[in-house]
């Protein structure tokens, strides 16, 4: 019973990201939702700005934390292990949710594109980021970053095991596509106001930090194949260099999902 419960609790967890996710990228890219990014405008500049800072840091912090192997140690004496991935999912979930309810729009146009050829060009950017992040998490470990690898793997009475560390295809150009895709969602706009630019900012700063910090467990658990990896592949950027070899091509190591 407890397996099919803790099952049924990370599939809906699941698929409450995906739903999440879906309409996070509405609230973004101002389509379909009555809230969005620009409007309608609550609060006024100064106090505007400094709830939606609450909010992206009321997201940010305890989903830097509760990614962290110390506090993943202590939460696991509270909350059955087979699930804490899917609590993590659902915790971020809801706060995604709180962030784009409480969201203050603030109006004044920082640019605004007129020209249609580029205004469809940095869209199809936009499109491009928001496939990267589901694409990018597929190529490496999706159902283990969102928990149901864990229950599944739970209900079969079987016991977890470590991904493996992986560099396929886009991870040979870019060490982290997938925050590749969020700033290419977060930036690609053609109309841009000071709430979104205050978005885009904060999550670009909290990416960077995140990195600092996946790298170092990366490199704790991989050790030098990640350290090599290091060396020969951009962070965020392209080099223009050809794509490096798959560098998992070794033996499976222990990995355990972070952010
Ligand atoms: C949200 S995902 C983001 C992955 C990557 N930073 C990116 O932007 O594509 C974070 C998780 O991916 C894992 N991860 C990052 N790079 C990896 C790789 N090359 N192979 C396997 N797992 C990786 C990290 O350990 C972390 O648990």
């Amino acid at each position: 019973m407890k397996r099919i419960a803790f099952f049924v609790y990370g599939v809906t967890s699941h698929g409450m990201f995906l739903l999440v996710y879906a309409a996070l990228g509405f609230f973004v890219t101002g389509q379909f939702l009555p809230r969005t990014i620009d409007g309608p405008t609550g609060l006024s500049g100064g106090p505007a700005a400094m709830v939606n800072t609450l909010l992206l840091l009321s997201f940010g912090v305890p989903h830097s934390v509760m990614a962290r192997p110390g506090f993943k140690a202590w939460w696991t004496q509270i909350i059955p292990k087979p699930i804490e991935r899917s609590t993590y999912v659902l915790i971020s979930n809801l706060l995604v949710l709180a962030m784009m309810a409480f969201w203050q729009p603030i109006e004044s146009v920082v640019w605004h594109v007129q020209s249609q050829p580029l205004a469809g060009l940095i869209w199809s950017l936009s499109a491009i980021g928001w496939l990267l992040v589901p694409l990018s998490s597929l190529l490496i470990n999706h159902f283990d970053l969102l928990g149901t690898r864990q229950v599944w793997l739970y209900m079969q009475g079987k016991a977890y095991s470590h991904l493996p560390f992986a560099s396929p295809l886009l991870y040979r150009i870019v060490r982290h596509p997938l925050y590749v895709g969020w700033l290419l969602a977060f930036w690609a706009t053609p109309y841009m106001t000071v709430g979104h630019l205050q978005f885009a900012g904060i999550l670009t700063a909290y990416i960077l930090i995140a990195i600092r910090f996946e790298e170092r467990d990366l490199l704790d658990q991989h050790g030098e194949r990640y350290a090599k990896y290091r060396r020969e592949v951009p962070m965020l950027i392209p080099s223009g260099r050809r794509p490096q070899p798959n560098h998992a091509a070794e033996a499976p190591v222990r990995h355990e999902p972070a952010l």
